[in-house]
């Protein structure tokens, strides 16, 4: 990366940059490669941050199914931590997580399951106890699919098995290997169908043998052809896990890489710390095989001595972060943007890499992150706004949908990590709190899945390396030209939804 004009001489963040333009001999934004090549398994830059809020399971899967990493948080017990990865791990790659619901729910109860958007169906299936106790859903128990749109054009007590009419196309797993035929085969089983409810006539269950183990739509039938997934050595979704410096670090850690974690994320506020390295030796000297996230730093030095105790890959950014309130606290942080292109400096020199977290409100920030030289870019509260985040869906006064999110050194989330402690060491803890306890979330109504988010991020940074005229990271990282703008230079650049 290089600056246009002089090289700046304060710090700096994503506002007050912007990329230039350059001579690109890209001809097509779909040219593009976006792999981190952070050695962990993902294929896109994106990773989902370790907040209660942000990353549970069902974010986890459909986030790797795309090519996307995230990290279950650290305050999860070892048990569900260890149950969620099992889920995901279970879960299919080439289609959808069928979400269930019994013929005997409500509308309303199926409205708190997916969001009242475009692209959200629910499945209705007919299952003994003993199938909904395993998890699996024979075939022969579907009674069809049910859209969002429909299910929130009817009364809220009316029993979704009363909506689902006609029958749903079925597809073979095996049928679906290759994803540009699949796509052609939605199309095809789908072609015709009864369009009482049109959404959910465009999707198809998928059956594999007498269970039936997902669902496919246009729309993810075309992401297929695009992204690639996130796996591990036996193809199934790759998941990352977070453990914190206290406790029997050596333990959890052993316990998670057993479960399944593909990567794991040594996470504290100041990871500049004796507790930080002291922890990453202990896991250092089990040799896991596993790309060893650690933070968060913001400084050449924190990247030097994080390394050198073993870490692989620097978790940059201390404030930036939506729920943070670290800044106005303690005054202790630093601008992103420099903060990210000084530690993927020194990292770069190591054969490390740096994931840029926290602070990302728009496409651009993912890319001025990876321009500063960012294998990848951590998203928190922005994608605690989905359906797919673990928090429950509810609904403001304004009928808006919307999801809590709070900081992980919230009062909120230390009460939650301390609740168990005595008293008096509670009290001890709650003393510093430095994040916010309840925060709400809108979900966007035109994009209300994380997988919408990465289409739109996705599409952004594409485009910006063919600005670049970088075809992948590597060259991303060189030929990114940026510039300094002020408040009014950053305000121009964004769109007017009413006129003057
Ligand atoms: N990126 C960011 O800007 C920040 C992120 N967070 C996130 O919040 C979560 C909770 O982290 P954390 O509060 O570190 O909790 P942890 O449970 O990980 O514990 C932190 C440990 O470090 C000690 N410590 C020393 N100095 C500090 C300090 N200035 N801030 C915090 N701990 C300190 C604490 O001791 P003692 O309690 O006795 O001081 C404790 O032993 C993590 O996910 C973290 O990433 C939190 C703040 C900033
Ligand atoms: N200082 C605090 N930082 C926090 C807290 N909870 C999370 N975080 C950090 O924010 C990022 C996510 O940033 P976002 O802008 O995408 O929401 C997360 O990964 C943490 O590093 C907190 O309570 N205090
Ligand atoms: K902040």
């Amino acid at each position: 990366m290089e600056f246009l004009g002089s090289q700046p001489t304060v710090d700096l963040t994503y506002a007050d940059v912007f990329l230039v333009p350059r001579r690109s001999a890209v001809t097509s934004r779909l040219d593009v490669q976006l792999r981190p090549g952070d050695g962990t398994p993902a294929t896109l830059p994106l990773v989902a941050a370790n907040m209660n809020s942000v990353t549970g399971p069902r974010l986890a899967a459909v986030l790797a199914r795309r090519g996307g990493l995230a990290v279950l948080p650290q305050d999860l017990s070892l048990a569900e931590t260890e149950e969620a990865i099992r889920w995901v791990k279970a879960q299919p790659v080439a289609v959808d997580s069928p979400l269930v619901l019994g013929s005997e729910a409500t509308a309303a109860a199926a409205l708190r399951l997916i969001p009242r958007a475009p692209g959200q169906i629910v499945v209705i299936a007919d299952r003994s106890a003993a199938d909904v106790a395993a998890g699996r859903v024979p075939a022969a128990s579907l009674r069809g699919i049910l859209s969002a749109e429909r299910l929130a054009a009817v009364p809220a007590d009316a029993r979704v098995g009363d909506l689902v009419h006609g029958t749903t196309a079925l597809l073979a797993l095996g049928e679906l290997a290759d994803p540009r035929l699949a796509f052609d085969a939605v199309v095809a089983a789908t072609a015709g169908a009864a369009a009482s409810d049109a959404e959910a006539a465009e999707a198809v269950g998928v059956i594999d043998g007498d269970a039936l183990v997902g669902t496919l739509t246009r729309r993810s039938a075309l992401r297929r052809t695009i992204y690639s997934p996130a796996v591990d050595g036996d193809g199934r979704l790759a998941v990352a896990a977070a453990v914190g410096i206290n406790g029997d670090v050596a333990a959890k850690a052993r316990a998670l890489v057993a479960a399944g974690a593909d990567v794991l994320v040594v996470d504290t506020a100041h990871g500049h710390q004796e507790g930080m390295l002291r922890a990453l030796r202990t896991i250092g000297a089990l040799g896991l095989g596993r790309p060893i996230v650690a933070g968060n730093i913001v400084t050449a030095d924190g990247v030097h001595d994080l390394v050198d105790a073993g870490a692989t890959i620097l978790k940059v950014g201390v404030g930036p972060g939506a729920m943070c309130t670290t800044r106005m606290m303690t005054a202790v942080g630093r601008p992103q943007f420099s903060a990210v292109l000084e530690a993927a400096a020194a990292a770069r020199d190591l054969g490390a890499h740096v994931w840029a977290d926290g602070g990302v409100r728009y496409p651009r920030d993912v890319a001025l992150a990876l321009a500063a030289g960012a294998a990848s870019v951590m998203i928190g509260s922005w994608f605690a706004g989905t359906a797919e985040s673990p928090g429950e869906l509810l609904t403001d006064a304004d009928g808006q949908q919307y999801k809590e999110s709070w900081g992980m050194a919230s009062a909120k989330a230390v009460h939650g990590r301390f609740g168990g402690l005595d008293p008096y060491e509670l009290a001890r803890k709650e003393l510093f709190a430095e994040g916010i306890s309840s925060s709400k979330i809108l979900l966007d109504p035109q994009r209300p899945s994380v997988e919408d988010l990465v289409d739109m991020i996705t599409s952004g940074v594409r485009s910006s390396f063919t600005y670049a005229g970088a075809t992948d990271l590597a060259e991303f990282h060189t030929r990114a030209r940026v510039g300094l703008q002020s408040a009014a230079g950053y305000e121009e650049g964004k769109a007017l939804p009413v006129s003057w």
